[in-house]
């Protein structure tokens, strides 16, 4: 679905952050990337998400040429791949709901709604995504309240609320306890098995062994090994 090839970054200095790489994200598939602090993997998920400029490279949505496509293929990447932070950008001051919500048609004034402009579907897809993540009960909840797991699948909920095919997530359970991340990771597993495809740096490569179905290592902005369907040896692991 996703598809880089010969993926290389350039910072404006000269230093070369990623280096010909070649990464693949597919629908039903939750891929881990794994690095030593530095070595790219934010960078590669920005990029792929096309937050940050390529310097050279091809990007292939669903086989199609993104930067052949031009300004509809680049709009179709933004609406389809969503790239999530470690420390989720929400309003505190909102609700889970509404902030699930921001930028949706439900945002549309009242009056809006009652002449049938808006369809309560909206809504209530919301309430569906919120329910699948286990957040119904907190849907009325300020985003203030809610904790660091809550949070990150508030964010969640927007970006398939807003119709991602893809996550790209940065440490989603980074600083989290155990429980809250083994939560969010398996929700993140049961997206995959709805066809969306779940790109996650991880930087505990036990989580990574246990719900990942590949692992990407990267090193000085190359990868160094992609592994699918096993555990990683010593040698990958000291690659990193
Ligand atoms: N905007 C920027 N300006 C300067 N250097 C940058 C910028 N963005 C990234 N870098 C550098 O690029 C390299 C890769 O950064 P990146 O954030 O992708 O690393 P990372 O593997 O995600 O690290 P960490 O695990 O610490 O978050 C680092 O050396 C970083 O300092």
């Amino acid at each position: 679905m996703i598809e880089a090839r010969k993926l290389t970054k350039r910072l404006v200095d000269g230093k070369t952050v990623l280096a010909d790489v070649d990464f693949t994200a597919e629908r039903g598939q939750f891929t881990a990337v794994a690095g030593a602090s530095g070595s790219g993997k934010s960078m590669l998920l920005k990029c792929l998400a096309l937050r940050e400029n390529w310097t050279s490279g091809r990007l292939l949505l669903d086989g199609e040429d993104v930067f052949k496509g031009g300004w509809k293929a680049k709009m179709r990447v933004k609406r389809e791949i969503a790239y999530l932070e470690e420390k989720p950008d929400l309003n505190p001051n909102r609700t889970a709901l509404k902030n699930a919500l921001v930028g949706t048609r439900y945002q549309t004034p009242l009056w809006r709604r009652m002449i049938g402009s808006v369809r309560n579907d909206d809504y209530m897809g919301v309430m569906d995504v919120l329910e699948q993540v286990g957040l119904l009960d907190k849907a009325h909840m300020k985003a203030s309240a809610l904790s660091g797991g809550e949070r990150q699948r508030v964010a969640i909920t927007r970006a398939l609320v807003h119709g991602a095919r893809a996550l790209l997530l940065d440490e989603p359970v980074t600083g989290l306890d155990p429980h809250s991340a083994e939560r969010i990771l398996t929700d993140l597993k049961a997206m995959c098995e709805r066809g969306i495809a779940i790109v996650a740096v991880l930087s505990n490569l036990e989580w990574a062994e246990k719900f990942a179905d590949r692992i990407v290592g990267l090193s000085e902005g190359r990868v160094v090994f992609d592994v699918a369907g096993r555990r990683l040896t010593g040698r990958e692991r000291s690659m990193l």
